[in-house]
């Protein structure tokens, strides 16, 4: 965000749990999107148990980082377009009704990856973001998020967290 916030931090705190990019999720990823530019940016180093074959990168992992940076990417670039104001409002929510990734070359362990968003499209509740996910020069994925706006009845029902998580 401008105030140099992740988009994540923005979440409001009830829809903040997702194992990708919930900033209250202990065990998750907690990734942090920000903009440079007209373009969004992202970076992870993935962590032993995101192994698949010694020394690479688990795919599922690359997938959860196009997911997060997407629906983040969304969730900033929808709330622009809608006037919220991100020093003081809570950021639009968003969910990822379909996602793409392509496997290029294998990820290499052990190096701080970066995702790269373009937003394609802002249209009514739907947000179109392409991606791509670099180990130093080398593009190792790519891939493309819809994102539409989180409906009303996901909207968790009252109660502890841990429960909500269930
Ligand atoms: C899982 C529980 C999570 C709880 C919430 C915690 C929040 C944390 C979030 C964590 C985030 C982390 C990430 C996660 O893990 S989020 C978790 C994984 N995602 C989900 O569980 C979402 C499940 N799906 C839905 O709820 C609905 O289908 C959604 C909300 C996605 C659409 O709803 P709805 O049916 O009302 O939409 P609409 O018909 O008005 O269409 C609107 C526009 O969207 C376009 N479109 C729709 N589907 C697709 C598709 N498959 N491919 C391409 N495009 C699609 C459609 O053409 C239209 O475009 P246009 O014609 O206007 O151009």
């Amino acid at each position: 965000m401008s105030d140099g916030r992740a988009f994540q931090d923005g979440y409001p705190e009830d829809v903040a749990h997702c194992y990708g990019c919930g900033r209250l999720n202990e065990a998750g990823i907690q990734l942090k999107s920000y903009w440079d530019g007209d373009e969004t940016v992202a970076r992870y180093t993935p962590r032993p148990e995101h192994t698949a074959i010694p020394g690479y990168v688990y795919g599922g992992l690359v997938a959860s980082l196009i997911d997060c940076h997407g629906t983040g990417s969304a969730a900033a670039a929808g709330s622009r377009v809608a006037g919220v104001d991100e020093a003081s409002e809570p950021l639009l929510r968003y969910v990822t009704a379909s996602l793409q990734v392509d496997y290029l070359a294998p990820t290499p362990m052990g190096v701080e990856l970066e995702v790269r968003g373009v937003i394609e499209q802002v249209k009514g509740r739907k947000v179109v973001v392409e991606e791509t996910v670099s180990a130093g020069d080398a593009v190792v994925a790519r891939g493309r998020v819809v994102a539409v706006q989180m409906p009303q009845t996901m909207t968790p029902a009252e109660g502890p967290v841990e429960t909500r998580l269930r």
